[in-house]
Order: C-alpha cells, then structure tokens, then sequence
C-alpha cells in the first residue's frame, strides 16, 4: 500500500480556473460512507483538518472544520509496480535469458507525444525492458507506418508494439491500429481486444493501460468496487468506454456521461466511484459529487500559467479543490493516473513476453 506515502490535500492556495468558491460551501464530508472504510482505517487521523486558505479568510477558515479527501498517490504507486515488474523481469531472464521488448512508433513532432515518449523510454531502461523507438517524420505516409508494425510484427525481440497516438490527420487511424497483431497489443486497442473485454466469459489479451491503471488505483487503495455505483464521464475508445467495461467486469453498476448527457450532475452524484476522462478542465465541481464518494482524474489538461516556467500547468477534470472537500479519496493531477499510465504499459509488455514465451 501506498498509503504511508500518501499526504493530506493541502493545496488551498490555488483557485483552479473554473471552481466556483460558493459550491464547496454546500457539501460537508459527514464521514466516511461504508465502502471506502477500509481508507480510513489506514489514516492516522479523523480525516478532518483546519483549512487555511487565503490570509483575507484567514479568521473563518480557522474556525471551519473541512474534511479533506485522502490523495490517491499514483506517482508512487506506479514505482511500487515498476519494483514489483524489475523482479519478475529479473526472474525471467535469469531462468529463460529473455529480455522483454517495447518498440514505440512516434509519427510527427508533437511536443506532448515527444515527451510522453521520452518517459516511456526512461521507465523501461528502469525495470529492464529493451525499448525501441522509430521516429517519422509528420509528412510520413500510412504506408511507411504499416511496414515498421510489419516488421516489429514479425521481430521476436519485440513484444508490444505501441503506436503513439494521435496519428497526423492524414493517416488512417483504424487501419493502422488493425496493423499490429493482437499478440503484441500492448495498449489494447485493438478490437478483437476490446470486443473479449467486453463479453463475459472472455478474456481480452490486454486491457488498456490507463483504464487498467484506474482500477489497480482502486484495488491497491482498498476501495470495493462489487455493487457500487459507479460513473464514467467520457465515452473514449481508449479511456471511457474501456473503463466503464472493467468496472462492470468488476461487478459495479455502471453509468456513462458524454457531452450529450442532459443533467450530467444529477447522475455523477449518485456514484460510489467516479472515473473522469473527457479532457476539460476543472469540467467537474464539488456540486457533481457525493459526499464520500471516490473520484479518479483521468484528465491532464496543460491551462495558461504564466508563474508556472514552463508557461502552463496540468489540471485534471475535475476542480480539485472543491472535491478534495467531498470526496473521501481522490486522485490528484500531475501524480495521480499519469504515472500508473506507463506503469501498466510496462505491465503488458512485461505479461506479453511472458505468453509469448509461456513463462509463469
Ligand atoms: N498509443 C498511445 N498510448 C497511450 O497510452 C497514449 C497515447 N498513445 N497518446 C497520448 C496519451 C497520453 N498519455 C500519457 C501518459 C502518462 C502521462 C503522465 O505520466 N503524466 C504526468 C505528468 C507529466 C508532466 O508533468 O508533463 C502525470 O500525470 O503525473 C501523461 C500522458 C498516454 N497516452
């Protein structure tokens, strides 16, 4: 458990960009709700602190009692896995001499794909999988693509193939996709794939990395899922729709909210657990919430900062904030479902070269 780890939401400083200040006021956490017990029981304290906020509410914030919502601490929950991935890679080499093998495909010079590529690469060299990169150039054609996912196809050394996304414009994003074997799926996005998720009694070869990520969030932090509520906000092949799978393979009642859901609110507010993944920002207020409830912030949105060095910060979905007041457990943006994104990648890779080579 990564609770030890885990600290007190103490970010009051910042006002998020959309949070209105009145609606934090309407909730007040009333203690923990039955399901996420098992959260408290791991907390020193009664999960109530003193808020201090700014130095003008100074005198009414000593004097307001406001629960505070346990941080889910991806960040370093994604390096107890990637220990956890470093030991039995070491067991396989040693016992079988294979190494296993990530090829990352990078289409174009998108700065946010460069660096999310760039760490992908850095967390491979740090659990010892073999990582191998192609970089093309924007103007490449689909063509071109298809032959390198032929030939990691047909490469033993190679056991998930991962093609960054998103494609240029140009590109045919589906048939690019169907290109890599199932075998070598390692973001699980291909159909075949998604369509033994979502069937009982079927077993997918590989679950997508960030929905799975959520989940192991909510399994290594105690949180039943079995018979809860639960709502997906977004509805993205590679987020929304898996995530709402898995949870109804975990046994939760499952709702999704889209752009197109009338009264999104009124839904997310009977949910036990809440997963965001529509990429706006601060999208989800303290009033969208149930007292108690569990909410994963799928979101990692760059907004304006000009204090900030790099002239933006990363917010999530939801208005931190005004949540981390009502919720019991929250995942927080950067260091929350980020980190366990590349930790389950390298999971995958790791579970391929497994069954590929049928170690257990
Ligand atoms: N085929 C494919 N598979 C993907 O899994 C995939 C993709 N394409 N395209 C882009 C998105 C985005 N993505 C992220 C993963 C980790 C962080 C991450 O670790 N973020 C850090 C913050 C990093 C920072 O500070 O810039 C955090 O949340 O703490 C971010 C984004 C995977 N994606």
């Amino acid at each position: 458990m990564a609770s030890s780890a885990a600290a007190r939401v103490t970010v009051f400083t910042s006002t998020p960009d959309y949070c209105s200040r009145k609606a934090h006021r309407a909730f007040h956490h009333v203690g923990p709700v039955p399901n996420i017990s098992a959260l408290f029981r791991s907390r020193g304290t009664s999960g109530i602190v003193i808020s201090t906020r700014s130095s003008s509410s100074l005198l009414t914030a000593a004097m307001t009692t406001e629960a505070s919502a346990k941080v889910i601490d991806g960040k370093s929950v994604a390096k107890e896995i990637r220990d956890e991935i470093d030991v039995e890679i070491s067991r396989m080499k040693d016992s079988i001499g294979v190494v296993p093998g990530l090829a990352v495909i990078l289409v174009g010079d998108r700065k946010d794909s460069a660096t999310y590529v760039r760490n992908k690469k850095k967390s491979c060299e740090s659990v010892g999988i073999n990582s191998y990169e192609v970089r093309l150039p924007e103007d490449s054609s689909e063509q071109e693509v298809l032959e390198h996912i032929s030939r990691f196809n047909d490469d033993p050394s190679v056991h998930g193939i991962l093609v960054q996304l998103p494609l240029p414009s140009h590109m045919n994003e589906q048939n690019v996709l169907n290109a890599v074997c199932i075998e070598k799926d390692v973001d699980g996005f291909h159909p075949l794939n998604i369509g033994r998720l979502a069937m009982r009694d079927r077993e997918p070869l590989f679950v997508p990395c960030t929905p799975k990520g959520c989940i192991e969030l909510l399994h290594r932090y105690g949180v039943d899922i079995k018979g809860q509520r639960a709502v997906v906000i977004g509805r993205s092949n590679i987020v929304g729709m898996p995530a709402a799978l898995l949870l109804q393979r975990e046994d939760a009642t499952v709702s999704i909210v889209h752009s197109r859901t009338k009264n999104p609110e009124k839904i997310t507010r009977e949910a036990d657990i809440i997963i965001s993944a529509v990429g706006q920002p601060n999208m989800v207020k303290g009033s969208w919430i149930k007292p108690g409830s569990v909410v994963i912030d799928v979101g990692i949105n760059p907004v304006e900062d000009a204090k900030s060095p790099r002239g933006y910060r990363l917010v999530g979905d939801v208005c931190y904030e005004e949540a981390s007041k009502i919720a019991s457990a929250i995942t927080p943006v950067p260091g929350g479902v980020g980190p366990m994104t590349i930790a389950m990648l390298l999971s995958n890779t790791l579970i391929s070269a497994k069954r590929i080579n049928n170690f257990k």
